[in-house]
């Protein structure tokens, strides 16, 4: 009982189970319940088992347990989740903010709410990292911002979970998408060829994922018939790399989270040709991402790139006008 009141939410997030637990003991407060988690769950409720990961279960920077009113660390679904998009520079995003001390996040990505999802609410849970209560719990998986299942299956987990969407010119998404595939197999055939259905008649092959996923407009659609555009926060690809602190301050704010993260924890790094954290989380040493992004990408006929421009510029007009954002890349 005394665990459950000290485990107020902070922020108004939604603390599964036992923001549950806490409301029917206070009945005059005002509190979302998340009965589809709630019920969903069965007997292997996600919200009332300890993680069951093998991970210590000392909070980070809090060795030991605490043998105070501090409850111990748990684990917990996911406050806000970076959705998309691919080679959008989703990885740099997580990485920076990671460095936040009320930020904990998954290293790998979950995929549950495209591939896993069958593996049910506890299996995810379980996933996540031990946080203490006002600990924003984090994952990023950039394939749901085009898995048209995931924003029903998100918000049936919480409607209140806060969406980050980091986007990038369509054009050179496509083509970092492609240089990603073209490391892993050699063999396929060349940018110019796939994006075409028939180059003849210039028609372009809006099936081929690299393409598809650039139409940022048509899968936006989907996730404001769940969320309301407030709660989706887009983030742009390009000055992460040219501003990272400024587009983490905009994060930051986002999250509700003190600006912790500033221009002091970056530098550029020239020979990676990005900037790098002067200090990584859990290290006093600079890190840069690994060697699987900023790849060079292959040259590409300029002739298709402009085609490419011309396909994108409505779709991107409309993400702009939908977004009440211009990132600029017309
Ligand atoms: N700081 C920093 N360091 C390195 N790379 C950076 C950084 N910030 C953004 N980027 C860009 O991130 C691109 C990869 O995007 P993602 O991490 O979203 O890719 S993935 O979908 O997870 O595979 C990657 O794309 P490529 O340049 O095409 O490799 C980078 O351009």
């Amino acid at each position: 009982m005394k665990e459950l009141l000290l485990l107020e939410p902070a922020r108004g997030h939604i603390v599964p189970c036992l923001s549950i637990c806490f409301s029917l003991l206070r009945p005059g407060r005002q509190r979302r319940l998340q009965w589809d988690v709630f019920l969903g769950s069965g007997s292997d409720s996600p919200c009332s088992q300890p993680c069951n990961h093998s991970s210590s279960c000392a909070a980070p920077g809090r060795p030991g347990r605490t043998p105070s009113l501090t409850p111990d660390p748990i684990c917990r679904l996911p406050q806000a989740i970076i959705i998309g998009v691919k080679k959008g520079g989703t990885r740099a995003l997580l990485e920076f903010l990671r460095v936040h001390p009320d930020v904990r996040a998954v290293g790998a990505e979950p995929h549950f709410f495209d591939r896993n999802y069958e593996r049910g609410l506890a299996w995810y849970r379980d996933l996540m990292p031990r946080t203490l209560e006002g600990q924003i719990t984090m994952e990023k998986t950039p394939s749901y911002f085009v898995t048209k299942e995931a924003p029903a299956r998100i918000s049936s987990m919480s409607k209140g979970t806060k969406l980050i969407v980091v986007v990038r010119d369509p054009v050179t998404r496509a083509i970092s998408d492609y240089t990603q595939t073209l490391s892993k197999k050699p063999d396929i055939p060349t940018f110019e060829s796939l994006t075409f259905k028939n180059r003849t008649t210039g028609l372009i092959d809006t099936s081929w994922s690299a393409i598809q996923i650039g139409i940022y407009a048509k899968h936006l659609e989907n996730w404001l018939l769940y969320f309301p555009i407030g709660q989706i926060l887009f983030v742009s690809g390009e000055r992460l790399i040219s501003d990272p602190a400024g587009e983490l301050g905009r994060v930051q704010d986002f999250l509700g989270l003190k600006r912790i993260i500033t221009d002091k924890h970056f530098y550029f790094n020239k020979t990676k040709g990005f900037p790098c954290l002067k200090k990584a989380e859990g290290s006093s040493k600079p890190h840069c991402l690994g060697k699987t992004k900023g790849r060079t990408h292959p040259d590409i006929d300029q002739e298709v790139v402009q085609r490419l421009r011309d396909f994108y510029r409505p779709f991107n007009m409309k993400f702009y006008q939908m977004t009440g954002q211009d990132f600029g890349w017309d």
